[in-house]
């Protein structure tokens, strides 16, 4: 991915900042659309993943829904110009005033998590006298076998209506008279990487829609949510997911009627791959059992190391030739795997936790190279904060 002429492009650019290569971002998502075509299947591209100006001009020049978990993604959906037919709303703590926005501007779905969520959505709509369309999220007790702080669909997660307060769901369905039901919402957690988790997910969603359709409710929506996982690993060899067996996976196991339509709401696998944080080396130092590469880039920009230690590929740019792997400095030729050195590579921030990788093995590095953290597109700098007063973060755009 970095050549020698990107890297070079980043000379003049104060770091850190977030590189997004919008090539590989269309491209990801146009393999997306095709993929969920063939089968009819709408996607709505989750905003808590990245909402950076740019991605979401060109998710949704793509054809892509909006799915948003908060009054302030739901403005900034409607704002880029997503269909409001094509936004959702979820989330298990919706504010009045946020409820009452998403109200106002008319949106295709509240995903709604309590029974007396259903009641506060249903009270508002009526002082607008308007009808809400809700799609009811089920917590399907699925274990996603992912790192348990991205987890969902157990029942000790918050997310989702457990399955034994579906009759006080049917019950209160029918008494409010400004709700719509739409039909039945899952997510079961994020970067999920064994496909058999999504299989187990569309039993639970069949046996769900069928209490439902049982007890006379047509289920016009089965919204699956997202979760697929990408290559943390090896972000060159598997820069786009394999959406084509994801789909294949619901096309094949879920119960699918004349009258519904399937949702989905992706974030990680659309964005991922195509950002990667750019920072400089400000200092080497080497302790007494470990050496140490201090970047300007810390927690604060990338959070995820810190908060789930999440793995992100950690490569020293300034020293990689493409095709020809690294190059001591002022050296053309290739230097031996040997001069390999193993480092911590850490971040300014007053936190031991602000460490984005131990015994990184990279060629010797100096003062001045650029290090870049791959893989860091969702869930990357949507999580910045400002903690220590750091400045907001900056972007560079390749320029596709
Ligand atoms: C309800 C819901 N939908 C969609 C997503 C997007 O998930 P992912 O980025 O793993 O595709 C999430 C995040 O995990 C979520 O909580
Ligand atoms: N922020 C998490 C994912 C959370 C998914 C949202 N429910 C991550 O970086 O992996």
């Amino acid at each position: 991915m970095f050549d020698e002429r990107i890297v070079a492009s980043f000379d003049d650019k104060e770091t850190p900042f977030y590189y997004y290569d919008l090539k590989l971002l269309n491209q990801t998502l146009k393999e997306c659309r095709s993929a969920a075509e063939g089968h009819k299947f709408h996607i709505h591209f989750a905003l808590k993943a990245n909402f950076n100006q740019k991605v979401l001009a060109a998710v949704k020049a793509n054809g892509f829904g909006a799915d948003c978990v908060s009054g302030g993604e739901v403005k900034k959906a409607v704002e880029v110009g997503f269909d409001k037919k094509q936004i959702v709303f979820a989330g298990v703590g919706k504010s009045d005033a946020e409820i009452n926005f998403a109200l106002d501007n008319d949106i295709f779905a509240f995903n709604v998590e309590s029974v007396q969520e259903l009641e506060v959505i249903d009270q508002l709509a009526t002082a607008k006298n308007k009808k809400a369309s809700v799609a009811i999220r089920i917590n399907p007790n699925v274990d996603a076998h992912t790192h348990h702080y991205i987890t969902t669909g157990l029942d000790e997660n918050k997310f989702g209506i457990n399955s034994w307060d579906l009759p006080l769901v049917y019950d209160t369905l029918k008494s409010c008279r400004n709700l719509e039901f739409l039909g039945i919402h899952f997510h079961v957690g994020s970067q999920i990487l064994d496909l058999n988790v999504f299989k187990s997910l569309c039993i639970k969603v069949n046996e769900m829609q069928q209490w439902f359709e049982e007890r006379g409710m047509p289920v016009k929506v089965l919204n699956v949510g997202g979760g697929l996982g990408v290559d943390y690993q090896n972000p060159d060899e598997n820069a786009i997911p394999d959406f084509k067996s994801y789909f294949q996976i619901f096309a094949d196991f879920l119960n699918i009627k004349p009258h519904q339509e399937v949702h989905f709401e992706l974030g990680r696998a659309l964005v991922a791959q195509c950002s990667s944080l750019i920072s400089k080396v400000l200092y080497i130092k080497n302790g007494i059992k470990k050496n140490f590469v201090i970047i300007d880039a810390g927690m604060t920009e990338l959070m995820r190391p810190a908060l789930y230690q999440a793995y992100h590929k950690i490569e020293n740019v300034s020293r990689m030739v493409e095709g020809k792997g690294f190059k001591a400095e002022g050296e053309l030729n290739l230097i031996p795997h040997t001069s390999y050195l193993s480092y911590d590579v850490v971040g300014p921030i007053c936190e031991s936790s602000d460490c984005f990788g131990k015994g990184v093995e990279m060629p010797e590095t100096k003062r001045g190279d650029l290090i870049a953290l791959r893989t860091a597109g969702a869930y990357g700098e949507v999580m910045a904060s400002a903690y220590n007063l750091r400045p907001a973060i900056k972007h560079v755009y390749s320029e596709e």
